[in-house]
């Protein structure tokens, strides 16, 4: 089975890959999370995997906006992994580590580090890459540039970095969720471990329908189905113009979701179903 991933090689999506599709999978670095969702779309690769959300630092925008707006794919599996930012420069700087004017990173390991960035580097900048890995990638390529890389241990091995401060991450429960995207439903290679059902669910209330929302939320409630999240973003039509993106903890049944989708669509609403799949949770 091909599956795309958001590279280079050595990113926390590329570990989450290898850790659970192990031997399965023929594993394919992309540039950025559009590219990999791209292929995905077009049967370049069978499925795509690229975050969903951080534990401290909330959803990746761009996974979910690209999700609903460009590329409407099926959610086929979540893939939860535990996140560990180590702080690293080229061996060149190890002695200087704490003088470096540059700290480069995916913008969500640097927001996962916050209070550490504050602490020991008042006067660096932050530059943003696509991924851990590139920011890895790069700095191991411009060894004259006075920078360092929050990555995981993989990308210090794989590019040749050197780990000057372990653990950088601001509090200790730190996991990302990623999400399996496909085409289509597909079979995800058997897993040892159990995983718990979901469903996600997009919603698009009427504009200024007073009470939409509380509406939609007790067609959830009186079926007692267990929402474990809901998110607005918007819809890029109009201040004030949103989604809802709601993960129900149950798999799509004959009976219950379809009642409550029906129920929400009698609202005036519009209901899309992204997915309904197992979530893994890996150690
Ligand atoms: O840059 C990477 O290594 C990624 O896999 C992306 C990403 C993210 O988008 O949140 C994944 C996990 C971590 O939370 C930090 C970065």
């Amino acid at each position: 089975m091909r599956v795309g991933y958001l590279g280079p090689r050595a990113t926390f999506t590329h570990l989450a890959v290898d850790t659970f599709f192990g031997e399965s999978a023929d594993a394919l670095a992309y540039a950025t999370i559009p590219h990999c969702m791209d292929a995905a779309a077009s049967g370049e690769i069978e499925a795509a995997v690229v975050p969903l959300e951080n534990a401290l630092e909330g959803s990746v925008n761009l996974t979910v906006d690209y999700l609903v707006h460009e590329r409407p794919l099926t959610i086929v599996g979540e893939i939860v992994f535990p996140i560990r930012q180590h702080l690293m420069v080229h061996p060149e700087h190890v002695d200087s580590w704490s003088k470096v004017d540059c700290i480069l990173s995916h913008s969500h390991a640097i927001a996962q580090c916050h209070k550490f960035l504050h602490s020991h580097f008042k006067n660096a900048r932050f530059e943003y890459a696509a991924s851990t890995g590139a920011a890895a990638q790069y700095i191991s390529q411009h060894p004259q540039e006075k920078s360092a890389v929050i990555a995981n241990d993989l990308a210090a091995a794989e590019y040749g970095l050197s780990i000057v401060k372990q653990d950088i991450h601001d509090y200790h429960y730190n996991h990302t969720r990623f999400a399996v995207l496909a085409p289509g439903e597909i079979e995800l290679p058997r897993q040892p471990l159990q995983g718990t059902p979901k469903t996600t669910l997009m919603v698009m209330l009427p504009s200024d329908q007073s009470g939409a929302l509380h509406q939609v939320l007790s067609a959830f409630s009186w079926r007692k189905l267990n929402l474990s999240k809901i998110e607005s973003r918007p819809m890029k039509t109009g201040l004030g113009n949103y989604f809802f993106m709601i993960d129900v903890e149950m798999e799509l049944d004959e009976v219950l979701i379809p009642g409550a989708i029906s129920e929400i669509q009698a609202l005036g609403c519009e209901v899309k179903v992204l997915g309904s799949y197992h979530a893994y949770i890996l150690k």
